[in-house]
């Protein structure tokens, strides 16, 4: 462990951002006096006042959640080299990958993925990968016995050559990076040689995928008879690193847990609790670092800099754990979808880097083992034994896992690779069976807790409620890449997951207001939490305040202010999209960005976060349990240069998702027809009429659904399918209808 004496293995650094602060306030003051102005005009008293009053509260909420997290940012700066100067020798470090569908994940993914982890930087006696598959595929399987075929030359060829990305497809879709080294004939024919070999391994798994046979014998003999969700435990050992090669290639190894159609598995949060057991019977490393399959290392040194962190004097005593950013390769330009985060990550990333750290994401993330196991950060004061009876409460009854959980939860790094694999795959079969975790902690004490959707945030939440810390992790060049999910469904499918897990995690035992009350959370971090978790919550507020817009200006009253009280609003909107604008400008982002963001970002929660909004309750109502709906992984283009016009064009499918968007856009067309035929009713004099205000939202908000409003008259996967209009014709006439009624009842 590292030297106390030597200087910090890492910095934190506190700046502070002036103008965003005063920006930031001014807004909130603007917020907070048009509540105000409607609190004290009584004249205009109704229930849509009221309404709007209620939207508007919780609007102020959820910017002062924002600026909070926002107000004191920090960076963190690593130093790899102390670190090697301070330690003796380096850590064990188990690698989880997650699968769960070779045909929304398809396997030459989650084949990079692993191939970037084995050729890590670090030293591979010390590394072992697991790869969890949920799907039980034969297919994922056989790809990763080819990968690790494929490995034996890749990982000495990047190692030789100092690769910068190591995963294969990335690699040789750029041009050879040009250095002196690899500027020789020597170089040039490797290259072509892997490039070569790599192309065999991709159609091998392609042609074996096309041909969906279920191979039955040798090494497959397990996979015949079994289904997705019914199955026993397979655990194979693809490749066993067995003499502790320091130029070999890390262990491999191939997980698919039991599944039995009347067990819960509970999704991706079940499938890392048993990564953790089964490597904690193999190689018990004290650091795990999990990724997503879809999620291919950037910088091959990144483990040393995650150490940084973790093996700093003050780092191993305060941090859980070390989170990378997720940023993305091979983007399209001025993000069409609003899905590349970059302006999120910049300002929120630094924001939490200044309070208790960030949220855990669930992929590019390095834990402690420990912390994972339960363990407080006063454990230093309080001791770590644990009894046997404890033990077996907790970790189950495996006795080999008690074992190796005790010695995990002591800090004794035994040799882990003194194991011999073979022997132990019975025990790992054990503790992947599906009715291991009954009456034991996992999933509630320790592990990944269960319970959301977003078992990432809930797990980390747990952590800081602890009193833990977190770090992010920011090298350059950045850790990890993936591929940001397109436009329209699959969006639509991630972020209502998303926005269920939060609303999930709001309503449980685990909300972080709990947490700061009776726990260790600290009240920023709390508020911190609320400000991702209202992502489920706000778009019901949002939904709420877009109908009532059109409400007021079919019945022609009013909904903003008439008076001089029309100033608070109009100054609330220039000041804010003056001020996103500049974020966008500073980041180095076009206009056209952040155009793209706004409405996005009005589009995608109004409908991802409304569905969510409905099936959390149909849960409350224990009408039905919420899905993990996997996000579907298509293959990167080839080049950079993405220069397929189509690309950008938002896309629909049959999925109700597009029903609440459809009928806003829909239910605001009719409301500036009702206005343009001058159809609205008269109003008695003594009362407000709709004004021009009312009509310039409405207006803009229409504007902003210009990709619906052209799926509207579009063919093919960029139409919205005629049954979701009718729907949202059925729905808007209906609107119209209460809406017209209230008036002249
Ligand atoms: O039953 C399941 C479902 C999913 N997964 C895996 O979970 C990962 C994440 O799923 P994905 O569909 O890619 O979701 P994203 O929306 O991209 O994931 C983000 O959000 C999730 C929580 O909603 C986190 O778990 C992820 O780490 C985070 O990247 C993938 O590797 C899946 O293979 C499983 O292993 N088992
Ligand atoms: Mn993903």
């Amino acid at each position: 462990m590292a030297n106390q004496n030597s200087f910090p293995l890492y910095e934190k650094h506190r700046y502070k951002h002036t103008y965003k602060r005063v920006t930031e306030s001014l807004l909130l003051v603007l917020l907070l006096l048009q509540l105000g102005y409607r609190a004290i005009s009584v004249s205009n008293y109704s229930f849509p006042w009221f309404l709007a009053f209620v939207c508007e509260s919780w609007f102020t909420i959820s910017w002062f959640f924002t600026l909070s997290t926002q107000w004191s940012p920090a960076v963190i700066k690593t130093y790899p080299q102390r670190l090697l100067q301070s330690v003796q020798e380096v850590p064990a470090v188990d690698m989880f990958v997650t699968t769960a569908d070779p045909v929304l994940e398809p396997p030459i993914i989650t084949v990079n993925t692993v191939l970037s982890l084995l050729a890590l930087d670090y030293p591979p006696q010390k590394l072992a990968c697991y790869v969890s598959d949920d799907g039980c595929s034969p297919l994922t399987f056989y790809a990763l016995q080819e990968a690790s075929k494929f490995a034996k030359f890749w990982v000495p060829f990047c190692k030789k050559y100092d690769v910068q990305v190591r995963a294969p497809f990335r690699y040789f879709s750029a041009k050879p990076e040009v250095s002196t080294a690899s500027n020789t004939p020597e170089f040039k024919q490797e290259w072509l040689q892997m490039k070569n070999m790599y192309n065999d391994l991709s159609q091998k798994i392609e042609l074996e995928a096309s041909q969906k046979s279920n191979p039955s014998h040798g090494d497959f003999a397990v996979f015949s008879n079994t289904e997705r969700t019914n199955h026993p435990s397979i655990i194979k050992v693809i490749w066993e690193n067995k003499e502790d090669l320091e130029n070999g290639l890390p262990h491999l190894i191939y997980i698919s847990r039991e599944k039995r159609p009347k067990h819960s598995h509970h999704f991706k949060a079940g499938a890392m609790n048993v990564l953790t057991r089964v490597s904690g019977l193999i190689t018990n490393a004290p650091f795990m670092l999990n990724v997503d399959c879809d999620m291919i290392v950037n910088n091959p040194k990144i483990v040393h800099h995650a150490l940084c962190i973790l093996l700093d004097p003050k780092g191993q005593k305060e941090v859980a754990f070390v989170q990378c950013p997720q940023q993305f390769y091979a983007t399209l330009k001025d993000d069409p979808f609003g899905n590349q985060m970059a302006i999120l990550m910049k300002y929120m990333a630094a924001g939490l880097a200044g309070l208790q750290g960030p949220f855990y994401g669930g992929t590019n993330c390095f834990h402690r083992r420990k912390v994972i196991y339960g363990l407080s950060p006063d454990y230093v004061d309080k001791g770590n034994s644990i009894s046997e009876k404890e033990l077996k409460q907790k970790f189950g009854a495996s006795k080999e896992f008690m074992k190796s959980a005790a010695c995990a939860l002591e800090g004794r790094t035994d040799s882990p690779n003194a194991v011999n694999i073979a022997k132990v795959i019975e025990a790992a079969s054990q503790v992947a069976g599906c009715g291991y975790e009954y009456g034991t902690g996992w999933g509630k004490q320790v592990g990944w807790i269960y319970g959301s959707v977003t078992e990432d945030v809930l797990t980390g939440l747990t952590i800081h409620e602890r009193g833990w810390r977190s770090e992010f992790c920011t090298p350059n060049p950045i850790a990890f890449t993936g591929f940001a999910p397109g436009g329209g469904p699959t969006a639509m499918v991630q972020q209502k997951r998303w926005a269920t897990g939060f609303l999930e995690i709001f309503v449980s035992e685990y909300c972080p207001i709990f947490g700061t009350l009776f726990h260790k959370l600290t009240l920023r971090q709390c508020i911190a939490y609320m400000w991702i978790l209202n992502w489920g919550l706000r778009t019901v507020f949002e939904l709420c305040y877009a109908c009532l817009l059109a409400h007021c200006i079919i019945t022609n009253s009013n909904l903003l202010p008439q008076d001089l009280g029309i100033c608070i609003p109009v100054s609330v909107i220039v000041i804010y999209k003056v001020y996103t604008v500049s974020e966008y400008l500073a980041a180095g982002l076009s206009i056209k960005a952040w155009w793209n963001n706004q409405r996005m970002s009005i589009i995608t929660p109004m409908n991802a976060g409304f569905c969510a909004f409905l099936s959390v309750l149909l849960k409350i109502l224990r009408i039905s349990e919420t899905v993990f709906d996997i996000t579907k992984k298509d293959l990167p283009p080839t080049t950079d240069v993405v220069d397929d016009k189509d690309a950008g064009r938002y896309t629909f499918d049959e999925s109700l998702v597009f029903l609440p968007g459809t009928t806003i856009l829909l239910l605001h067309f009719s409301a500036i027809t009702i206005k343009l035929l001058g159809m609205q009713p008269v109003v008695p004099i003594s009362k407000n009429e709709c004004g021009i205000g009312e009509i310039f939202c409405s207006v803009y908000l229409i504007v902003c659904y210009w990709p619906f409003l052209r799926g509207l008259f579009e063919t093919g996967k960029y139409r919205i399918p005629l049954s979701t209009i009718y729907k949202s014709i059925v729905l808007t006439c209906l609107l119209v209808h209460l809406s017209r009624k209230t008036v002249a009842a």
